[in-house]
């Protein structure tokens, strides 16, 4: 059903399952004994995170955070709002950042200066996908999944007007999908 409106796919379910157990035993070794603050952010990286966290054989917290700077559109406003912040004090822990994709680098940009400025001890981020060719603004990643050309993509967290988040593989859309939603 939800595959009709697939073009191609970019990264597989299977490739995903791997990269993230690979990631996850990675971090967990390097975060050993730390008991890192695991944020996510909404709503995109709630597929990735859960599967993530899993392979994350260590103490650790949870804790979500809401931003937006795309909406409905293609391309990100420029301009990031805080739609729920953290229950949790970031001051003296180390943070790690979950994401579904880095792509103008806005949105990560403007939460790794803010946890800096709420005096968190350390911030690195994890991104499923990186599109180096969306950049806009300068931001490297600690871990990453899979390098993605720049194309609009969905799939494991990454909606196009709120749909298509639960497909369990990244693709991109048929064009006439873009016509009928709009
Ligand atoms: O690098 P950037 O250009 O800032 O783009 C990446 C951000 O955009 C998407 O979130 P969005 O704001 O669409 O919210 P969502 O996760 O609820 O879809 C994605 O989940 C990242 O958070
Ligand atoms: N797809 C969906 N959401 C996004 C993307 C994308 O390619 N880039 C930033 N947010
Ligand atoms: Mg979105």
């Amino acid at each position: 059903m939800l595959e009709r409106d697939i073009e191609k796919v970019l990264v597989t379910k299977e490739q995903i399952q791997e990269k993230t157990k690979e990631l996850g035993q990675q971090i967990a070794r390097d975060y050993e004994g730390k008991n890192p603050l695991v944020i996510g952010i909404l709503k995109g990286a709630i597929p990735f995170m859960a599967d993530l966290v899993r392979e994350m054989d260590i103490h650790l917290e949870m804790d979500f955070m809401d931003v937006s700077s795309y909406g409905e559109a293609l391309v990100s406003s420029g301009e990031v709002k805080i739609v729920k912040d953290l229950d949790t004090n970031v001051a003296g822990r180390d943070i790690l950042i979950v994401e579904d994709i880095i792509d103008s680098g806005r949105t990560l940009r403007y939460l790794v200066d803010l946890f800096k400025y709420r005096q968190a001890k350390s911030v690195k981020i994890v991104t499923l996908l990186d599109k180096p060719e969306g950049r806009v603004v300068d931001m490297d990643v600690d871990y990453f999944g899979y390098i993605v050309p720049n194309e609009f993509v969905v799939g494991f967290g990454l909606d196009y007007k709120e749909d298509y988040r639960h497909l369990p593989y990244i693709g991109v859309l048929k064009p006439e999908i873009y016509e009928s939603k709009d």
